[in-house]
Order: structure tokens, then C-alpha cells, then sequence
């Protein structure tokens, strides 16, 4: 495989990607801030390949899901301190355990070497977002970095895509791994690409994306026939 991109192709291009279960799995630290969150509460704690039915739509709906998993219901009172409590304790120790998916990096170096824009798509907490991919010092490859707080809607919404997106290039796709990336990006009308060993609840092959692929590495010639179509 050439390590060169076609400039003319990717040199215009703006690609969003999802942060968790696409770039990082963060599951393993996830968990642990989740379980630590709501074992005061009397929860017991949640085993991590549960965890892909729980993220994607983000902190609070994780914590939401995790008490409606238990037959609970989280009162909107206690919300907000809650949602507090993961941060807090999730930010303390951020990336102990998780790790950059193979041939990230180096995909992103390709795509980025060959001129394209790189942005992240996220519905983590925005400051969560920031520390993570700083701590993989990944911060350089990407123009910018979307969570939730940084767009008027969050994923499934266009407006998280465009965003992140920005303007002014001539082709463009949205890379993730569950279903509120695939639906985002058909509202914005944006070609997307699903990695399979990310947390959708639904099987990946169900979500409708343009590609669905197993491999990071895969995505630049994914996109070079998405394009070229
Ligand atoms: O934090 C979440 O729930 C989801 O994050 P993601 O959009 O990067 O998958
Ligand atoms: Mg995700």
C-alpha cells in the first residue's frame, strides 16, 4: 500500500471522526468511573461488555441508562451531582486503561500529510475530550475538537457534524462507531464510515452506513471510493 494519498482528493477534504469506541477505547476507564459513581448509590456494578449499550450519547445518558438498566430511575434532582461525580472522577485518571485503537495514528498522519482537515465529533464532555486525546498526544492532528458543549445540537443532530466539519471543503465524511454518528451524518447529509469493533448497542452492520469496516487503517481507501463514486 502507497503511504501517498491523492492531495487532489483528500487535499480538499474535511473528515469528522467519533471519539469513543473509534479513535480510543476508553471502555475500561468508562466503567471504572461509572461503577465508582453509582455503587454509593446502591447499583451494583456494570461488567464492561455491557458498556456498548450504555455509551455513545453521553454523560448523563450514561448514567441514565446504567440506573435504568437496574430498574432505577435517576431523579432529575440528583442529575446534575451525579453527572459531576463521573467527570470528576473520570478526569482524575482519564487514561489508565484506555488505549488508541491500532493504525490510528498512522492514519491519521497519512490523511493529514495528504492535506485533508481532521476534526473530532464527540458527545463527550467537551474538557473530557480535550484531556483524553492530549493524553494520546493526538491534540495536533485535528483542526478542531466537538463535544457536545461546543454545538448548538449534539449527535444525531446535523449541527454536530457541520461543526465539527467547518467550511469550505469540497468533500466530506463522518467516521464512528454507532448509531448516532450514522445519523448525524445522513441529517447532514455527509457519507459515513462505521468501525466494527466499536459500542453500538446495535449490530454495526445494521446502522446504514456508507462503509462499515474492521480495520482503522482501512479508512482512506474507504473514502477514496465514497468519494469517487
Ligand atoms: O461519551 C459518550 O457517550 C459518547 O462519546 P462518542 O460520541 O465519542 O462515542
Ligand atoms: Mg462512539
Amino acid at each position: 500500500m502507497s503511504d501517498l494519498l491523492d492531495p487532489d482528493l483528500f487535499g480538499q477534504a474535511s473528515i469528522a471522526f467519533d471519539l469513543d469506541g473509534t479513535l480510543v477505547d476508553t471502555a475500561p476507564d468508562l466503567v471504572r468511573a461509572l461503577n465508582a459513581t453509582i455503587q454509593p448509590d446502591g447499583l451494583t456494578p456494570v461488567p464492561v461488555d455491557d458498556l456498548r449499550a450504555l455509551v455513545g450519547r453521553g454523560a448523563q445518558a450514561l448514567l441514565e441508562r446504567a440506573y435504568a438498566q437496574q430498574g432505577r430511575v435517576l431523579s432529575p434532582d440528583a442529575t446534575p451531582d451525579l453527572v459531576a461525580r463521573f467527570i470528576d472522577i473520570y478526569q482524575a485518571d482519564i487514561a489508565a486503561h484506555s488505549r488508541v485503537f491500532p493504525q490510528v495514528e498512522t492514519t491519521l498522519a497519512r490523511l493529514q500529510r495528504a492535506g485533508a482537515t481532521l476534526s473530532v465529533c464527540t458527545n463527550k464532555p467537551s474538557v473530557l475530550s480535550d484531556l483524553l486525546i492530549a493524553e494520546f498526544k493526538l491534540t495536533g492532528y485535528f483542526a478542531r475538537i466537538i463535544g457536545p458543549d461546543r454545538t448548538t445540537a449534539k449527535k444525531p443532530a446535523a449541527d454536530h457534524v457541520h461543526t465539527a466539519l467547518g467550511t469550505g471543503h469540497r468533500r466530506a465524511a463522518m467516521v464512528g462507531d454507532s448509531a448516532p454518528d450514522v445519523d448525524a451524518a445522513r441529517a447532514a447529509r455527509v457519507p459515513s464510515i462505521v468501525l466494527s469493533y466499536g459500542y453500538s448497542e446495535a449490530p454495526a452492520g445494521s446502522l446504514g452506513a456508507d462503509r462499515l469496516l474492521h480495520d482503522f487503517g482501512d479508512i482512506p481507501g474507504a473514502l477514496a471510493d465514497i468519494w469517487r463514486a
